[in-house]
């Protein structure tokens, strides 16, 4: 995991500025940009002046308790929600001024229950490839590609349906990058899946970000596939990161 801490005074603090200074470090401009975010329900703060940057080539992970406000967050960045307050840019676009440009550099992995089920691995992600605009021989070859990467080349022909919950959760990981999107939202993708599928999912992940690709994660816990963790408490993200 990488490690960097924002300073916030004192000598330990100036100690690691000097130190942060003297370390030649590669500096990337963010692929995700939010900045004093903002989202309320009724008399409810859900996102209180959330910021938060994703490099590019990172996986951040947004840790906080149920409740604290990371799928709201989420919902903003993917296009979902529209904030009260704030902005989020990707890649420099904004995405509620140009809103239809920036959902091209976005896929989030859509959960078990919204993708149809009737269709098998390849079906679905042929499909999906289809609807983002890719021509029939790309969107099969990226279906090829990504049923092999997620360990389902063998099931490919059989229907989502009969897909274990982690057959389920690897396939909603491949319909998201059918596409290939620059950024890559994920909400608790983790969550009751078995560890092997886990594993294959993270080294799709960790492919996925050498490309180039960034990710935004949101859990209860921190996840070792993440390069950056900041801490989400009642809306606000810690300026913090480790
Ligand atoms: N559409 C909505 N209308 C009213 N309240 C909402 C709505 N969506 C979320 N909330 C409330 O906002 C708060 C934050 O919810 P949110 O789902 O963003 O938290 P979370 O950190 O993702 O939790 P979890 O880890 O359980 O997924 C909760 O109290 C939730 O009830």
């Amino acid at each position: 995991m990488r490690t960097s801490v924002r300073t916030t005074g004192g000598a330990g603090a100036r100690e690691r500025g000097r130190r942060a200074v003297s370390t030649p470090q590669r500096v990337q401009a963010p692929v995700l940009r939010v900045r004093a975010l903002a989202k309320q329900f009724g008399d409810q703060v859900v996102v209180d002046g959330a910021g938060l940057d994703v490099p590019g080539g990172s996986v951040l992970g947004l840790v906080g308790p149920a409740g604290s406000g990371k799928t709201t967050l989420l919902a903003m960045v993917t296009g979902l929600l529209p904030p009260d307050e704030g902005t989020v840019q990707v890649l420099g676009v904004d995405a509620w001024a140009q809103h239809a440009r920036a959902r091209q550099l976005v896929a989030a992995m859509p959960d078990d229950d919204a993708v149809p089920d009737s269709l098998t691995g390849r079906e679905l992600l042929i499909w999906k490839g289809l609807v983002a605009g890719l021509d029939a021989r790309t969107a099969a070859e990226a279906a090829g590609l990504l049923l092999r990467a997620t360990g389902l080349a063998e099931a490919e022909g059989r229907t989502v349906a009969e897909y274990t919950v982690g057959m389920r959760r690897r396939i909603c990981l491949a319909t998201a990058l059918v596409r290939r999107p620059k950024l890559l939202v994920l909400d608790d993708p983790f969550a009751g899946v078995d560890e092997d599928s886990a594993a294959t999912m993270r080294v799709v992940l960790r492919s996925f970000t050498a490309e180039g690709g960034s990710v935004l994660l949101a859990s209860r816990s921190a996840e070792s596939v993440c390069d950056l963790v900041c801490a989400v408490e009642r809306g606000r993200v810690a300026t913090g990161q480790r």
